[in-house]
């Protein structure tokens, strides 16, 4: 295992210990969500009574096949706790998400937890936002529009593409990745582009006041 892969391992573990019986978890996405899914599975099958709600069919799939018990907003309301990764992590726990595609569904449930919890990689923690293309998940039906507008904002926006098609999110929407250099704030931009017609969510995740669990190559694990 690499260095950065144990890294990610770290983190995602560390975000696993705060899990108490009882509690309804959301559960991440991402190659760092992962080692916490992981773990929280090993702890399940040692006798943890928890349910989850996952944060995409990827990792839905993961926590069943390690017999983690799922549930849904149709039979709850709250989570106790939300363990995610994330692209970028600024020093005030401001955030990009999305770069796997599933920052709609994160949202909704980060949102609706209590307590959030984002591991990382030291990579991951930046001074500003901004050097990550921002995820936009835009609705398929006339994407060409609001990336026409994107271009005016000088956002240089792509279209996400798997195998030279659009790539297509769990909600059968698609991704316009954009980057507006530095995002100094985050907010207003934020606000700018959830006004476009056609745009469901941005992967800017803001004043959600995370827990932060960062792990170095040497080792450190630290919690911001
Ligand atoms: O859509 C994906 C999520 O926002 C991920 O949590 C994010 O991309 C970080 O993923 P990773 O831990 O693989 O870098």
């Amino acid at each position: 295992m690499d260095a950065i892969t144990k890294a990610k391992k770290a983190a995602g573990e560390k975000a696993a210990a705060l899990v108490q019986p009882g509690m309804l978890v959301g559960l991440g996405t991402g190659s760092t969500a992962y080692w916490a899914i992981e773990k929280i599975g090993q702890m399940v099958k040692e006798g943890l009574n928890i349910q989850a709600v996952a944060t995409s069919i990827a990792s839905e799939k993961q926590a069943l096949a390690l017999g983690i018990p799922i549930t849904s907003f149709s039979e709850i309301q709250q989570l106790d706790l939300d363990i995610d990764g994330a692209d970028e992590i600024s020093e005030e726990g401001q955030l990009i998400k999305g770069g796997g595609g599933s920052l709609l569904r994160e949202k909704i449930v980060a949102l609706a937890s209590r307590h959030r919890v984002i591991v990382g990689d030291e990579r991951k923690y930046v001074k500003t936002l901004g050097k990550f293309p921002l995820p936009i998940e835009v609705v398929p039906f006339g994407w060409e529009l609001v990336f026409k507008t994107l271009q005016a904002l000088q956002g240089h926006p792509t279209l996400r593409t798997k195998d030279d098609q659009p790539y297509i999110t769990d909600n059968s929407n698609y991704i316009i990745d954009c980057s507006f250099g530095v995002i100094r704030e985050p907010e207003q931009l934020h606000q700018q582009l959830k006004t476009l017609t056609g745009v469901v969510e941005t992967g800017l995740f803001l004043n959600l006041k995370p827990t932060v669990i960062i792990a170095y190559e040497n080792g450190d694990v630290k919690t911001i």
